[in-house]
């Protein structure tokens, strides 16, 4: 197998724990329109293929009006921007591997559906912005996953083949975009799938972000060689 050189992290579900913060505002944004909350459980599972999914989800969920999408999601993405990181956190272990991957001389880049502003700002607001040589947003490229080109972008900005390199993830929009990119893929056992983690199809299932190392580890500092 060739050695991984790089890997690439969904952020909502993977690296994050967001869900709190796309409820509130979400609820804020249904709250204006004289609709009903939804749960936390909810929002997981309306998470993940983007903002405008997340509001017509919503808006489907709670008897709204979704002719009007396009402003409702405008002004959903002015509610979230304000305050994108009050509860979310990154999930036990992330830090640790993350300067684990990195001081290894790993290239790491993140590949997420979410918009880049708030990206940016979470990235920040934990102290991960660092680690990563490269970050794709939803709204940067004209595709999201699962279409393999915000993967594919991220390896060629990194200058790593996708023979080369992993991506981690959450969602079936991840493994798909991985196997169309031609890259491995491992999936996370928590976070907000849509589908039980063993009809995901991923190379290897992971419960905590740093079995991760566990897989990649055999040498993994002194020649830099992944074993898968
Ligand atoms: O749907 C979103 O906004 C983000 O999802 P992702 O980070 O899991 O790609
Ligand atoms: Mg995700």
């Amino acid at each position: 197998m060739t050695p991984v050189k790089a890997i690439l992290f969904d952020l909502d579900g993977t690296l994050v724990d967001s869900a709190r913060d796309l409820q509130s505002a979400t609820n804020a944004l249904l709250a204006g329109e004289g609709l009903r909350e939804i749960s936390l459980g909810e929002t997981k599972a309306m998470v993940g293929d983007g903002v405008t999914k997340l509001v017509e989800r919503a808006l489907l969920a709670t008897g709204g009006d979704v002719t009007r999408l396009a402003a409702l999601t405008r002004r959903f993405l002015e509610i979230y921007e304000a305050n994108p990181a009050r509860h979310t956190r990154s999930y036990p272990g992330v830090q640790g591997v993350l300067e684990d991957l990195h001081r290894c001389g790993l290239r790491l880049g993140v590949v997420t559906n979410k918009p880049l502003v708030a990206t940016m700002d979470i990235l920040k607001a934990l102290g991960l912005a660092d680690f990563f040589g490269v970050v794709v947003a939803g709204d940067v490229l004209a595709e999201r996953k699962p279409h393999p080109a915000p993967l594919l972008h991220a390896l060629e900005r990194l200058d790593i083949s996708p023979g080369e390199a992993l991506m981690v993830g959450d969602n079936y929009h991840d493994v798909q975009a991985a196997r169309a990119a031609g890259m491995r893929i491992i999936a996370v056992t928590y976070g907000y799938s849509h589908k039980p983690h063993s009809d995901l199809g991923a190379d290897a299932l992971i419960a905590t972000m740093p079995d991760l190392l566990a897989i990649l580890k055999d040498g993994l500092c002194m020649n830099q060689q992944g074993r898968m």
